[in-house]
């Protein structure tokens, strides 16, 4: 069950030959960098207005970071504090030097506060530090069982009301492994039984748009612990309260 058609941008296994710049770790598409970080920025300020997250002291992690290109574009703008996970090195350096040198954004109020250099697999975070975790175009390194038990581990991450964004590229149907390297691209069902498996509800999902046609189609999901209030929920609650007969 895989589909032809869609090519991935390329999901880097830390090959130290990968140079530490945008399009480096956009595998050649630094291009896309500005419709996507719009696209995301659209997203995440939806959420955090509905969420009403929006006066208190912020914190994110962002994960797979890379050279921190959405921290530093993105993050640093409406979190106080952002922590870096990237198992590469030398990408992790450059995303350091980078963000030390952002004097424009990165504030006293806004910085750049850890860098954790490991995988996704190897990481537990501080319980209920963030108030989002963000993880984009990284989590195809996890094959299902490691992706199932981060996202277990993770949520004790988050602060009451705080969400996940994964945003990431879908195939058509069921998967698209990468020989190469070494990832896997989900289809949109295929992510939703995985979040299933995690506990995860799913609050909102949009599509990115604006990218070549020959790249993956791409989504972002935002994923919460707590089940979402349904409106239907609500219809029934007055129903229950209708005058009824006695019996
Ligand atoms: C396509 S790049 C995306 C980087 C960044 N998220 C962005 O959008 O600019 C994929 C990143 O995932 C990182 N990565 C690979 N395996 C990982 C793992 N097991 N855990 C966390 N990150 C991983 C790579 O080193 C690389 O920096």
């Amino acid at each position: 069950m895989t589909q032809t058609s869609g090519t991935a941008m390329v999901l880097l296994t830390g090959k130290s030959n990968v140079e530490a710049s945008v399009d480096g770790v956009l595998g050649g598409y630094g291009h896309v960098n500005d419709q996507d970080l719009k696209g995301s920025e659209a997203f995440l300020n939806s959420l955090l207005r509905d969420r009403l997250l929006r006066n208190r002291h912020l914190v994110a992690l962002d994960c797979g970071s890379g050279i921190g290109r959405i921290t530093k574009n993105l993050l640093i703008k409406h979190f106080n504090e952002i922590d870096l996970l990237e198992p590469v090195s030398h990408f992790l350096e450059a995303a350091r030097e980078t963000l030390a040198t952002e004097i424009d954004v990165a504030t006293d109020q806004h910085s750049a506060a850890n860098f954790f250099c490991v995988p996704l697999q190897e990481f537990t975070p501080e319980i209920g530090r963030y108030d989002v975790i963000w993880v984009q175009w990284c989590i195809g390194h996890l094959a299902d069982d490691d992706f199932v038990s981060f996202f277990k581990r993770a949520k004790t991450g988050l602060k009451p009301g705080g969400f996940f964004i994964l945003k990431e590229n879908i195939a058509k149907t069921g998967f698209v492994l990468d020989k190469e390297d070494r990832s896997i691209t989900r289809s949109d069902l295929y992510f939703r039984q995985l979040f299933n498996q995690c506990g995860l509800h799913l609050y909102k999902v949009k599509d990115q748009t604006g990218l070549p046609d020959e790249l993956f189609a791409v989504k972002m999901y935002a994923l919460t612990v707590d089940k979402p209030r349904s409106t239907k929920k609500t219809v029934s609650k007055q129903h229950i309260n209708l005058p009824g007969i006695i019996k």
